[in-house]
């Protein structure tokens, strides 16, 4: 199973299990979030939506290159990138504070996915960034819009995207990107995190979170975030990505 569901005491962790992929996003994934999603919205018993990466290397590499490598022109693109886009819109909407807690590398999508969380707990030794620059790319699922609604300080949010470089944990504090950083169990450190909140009534967690829903509604986000995704879709089937794409695809192969 490329994943794990485990609901315990008001907590839906849900757990990216490809690790030999560095927890890469393929299509059996995305269909994940869809379910995660609905469980969200039909069971009450959830006040607090995590995902996090299987193992101590990453938490998520962003989409699987190998499956999508397949995907050349600029609509076979925008097929897959506006797929990931409207779940992620729907995981950001949601009704529940969301946690991204980071066990390892987020890169690319990975980093998207973070981003597109409330909250994002790095570990110690995470490295996160968003890398598509280096594929000579754009983020393709929504990951730049949502970081300029972050709250960063303009340049800090920019320079994280047009340097595509990875941040180590106390980068992605100081920039603001980071919620908190921790050090030794994940599971401990998101304990600590939700300490405070889980005294807190649900409807009050989910006021707040419609105040944000609405701001995003008036200000036509989840058509911006389509327009980001168009904008990655024309880069796509650039021959400077394809070539990079099979550089790396190509670097571990004896
Ligand atoms: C799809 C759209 C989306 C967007 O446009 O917004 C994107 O996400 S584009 C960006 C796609 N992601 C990447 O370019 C990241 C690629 N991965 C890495 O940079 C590294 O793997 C890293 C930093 C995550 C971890 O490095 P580490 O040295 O720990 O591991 P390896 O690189 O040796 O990888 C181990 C193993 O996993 C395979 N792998 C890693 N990432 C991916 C991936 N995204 N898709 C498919 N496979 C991946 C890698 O090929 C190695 O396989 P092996 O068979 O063992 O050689």
């Amino acid at each position: 199973m490329s994943y794990t569901l485990d609901e315990k005491d008001g907590v839906l962790l849900f757990t990216l299990n490809r690790p030999a992929r560095r927890n890469a996003i393929n299509n059996d994934l995305m269909e994940a979030f869809k379910k995660v999603i609905h469980y969200v919205h039909t069971n009450k018993s959830v006040r607090f939506l995590v995902i996090t990466g299987e193992g101590d290397q990453a938490f998520c590499s962003g989409g699987d290159l190998a499956e999508f490598h397949r995907l050349v022109t600029e609509e076979q693109a925008f097929g897959m990138l506006s797929k990931m886009g409207e779940i992620l819109y729907d995981w950001a909407t949601l009704p529940v504070p969301t946690i991204a807690l980071i066990n390892g590398a987020a890169v690319g999508g990975g980093c998207e996915i973070a981003t597109a969380c409330d909250f994002r707990i790095v570990s110690r030794e995470a490295r996160c960034g968003f890398i598509q620059g280096t594929l000579a790319i754009t983020t393709g699922w929504g990951g730049a819009t949502y970081l300029f609604e972050r709250g960063l300080r303009h340049d800090h949010a920019m320079k994280m995207l047009v340097d595509a470089q990875t941040y180590d944990s106390g980068q992605l504090e100081d920039v603001g990107w980071a919620s908190s950083v921790f050090d030794g169990d994940k599971l401990i450190a998101l304990e600590q995190f939700i300490e405070f909140m889980r005294q807190i009534n649900p409807g009050v967690h989910q006021a707040y979170k419609e105040i944000e829903i609405r701001k995003w509604a008036e200000k036509n986000l989840k058509q911006r975030v389509m327009e980001e995704i168009a904008q990655c879709s024309k880069l796509w089937e650039s021959e400077a990505h394809a070539e990079a794409v099979g550089r790396f695809l190509s670097k571990n192969k004896k």
